[in-house]
């Protein structure tokens, strides 16, 4: 029985994934044209989220600040999910709503790019931290599901909306860690061309 839960899980997955690959290839290479274009300028990354997708936050900030599977200079992202003094005192003072967007409003500079994650689109925190980006002129990748909720009517063409086709909050974080590797992945490639070299 638990054997065959175990099994249901996995197929699920990779049917999903096999099944997303269709619909995300697209908005995933958008959005890395957008980050490499931003990198290229001097500009910066932030990603927030909440729960497993302030996990997800935190492995993309290491992987450009450390390194996907190439050697490169340090790449500039940070996830605004780690500082619990920032964190607590926000959300002490105003309001947990407030956490991630009042990060943006002190970083965030015309030109950098939201990360935005959150499966049902429509944590109010990160819905707030996309206000306050595009306030600044910055530019949102979000990686949502459940139909993309309210982060549909905030996002404009300039940005990218990347939506996983399901409901289940596991599964839909699946995809979203795959997909941050394949935004990785892009990076890199678009720095150094095709070809992993170890
Ligand atoms: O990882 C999980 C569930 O798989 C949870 O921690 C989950 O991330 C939390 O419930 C989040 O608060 C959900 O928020 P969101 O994805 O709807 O923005
Ligand atoms: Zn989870």
């Amino acid at each position: 029985m638990t054997n065959q839960r175990i099994v249901a899980h996995f197929k699920e997955s990779a049917e999903l994934k096999m099944r997303a690959a269709e619909e995300l290839a697209q908005p995933i290479e958008q959005a890395v044209e957008l980050m490499f274009l931003a990198l290229s300028n001097g500009n910066k990354i932030m990603a927030c989220g909440n729960g497993g997708s302030a996990a997800d936050c935190q492995h993309f900030a290491a992987e450009l600040v450390g390194r996907f599977e190439r050697e490169r200079l340090p790449l500039p992202a940070m996830a605004l999910t780690t500082d619990s003094s920032i964190l607590t005192a926000v959300a002490n003072d105003y309001s947990f709503q407030e956490v991630f967007s009042k990060q943006v409003q002190a970083f965030g500079q015309s030109g950098d790019i939201l990360l935005a994650i959150t499966t049902s689109g429509n944590s109010v925190s990160v819905i707030n931290a996309i206000n306050a980006a595009l306030e600044r002129d910055m530019r949102v990748v979000a990686l949502t599901g459940k139909g993309g909720g309210t982060v549909n009517q905030l996002l404009s063409d300039a940005d990218v909306h990347i939506c996983v086709p399901h409901d289940r909050t596991a599964r839909i974080q699946e995809v979203h860690l795959l997909t941050i590797h394949c935004l990785c992945d892009g990076i890199d490639s678009a720095l150094f061309g095709g070809d992993v070299d170890d």
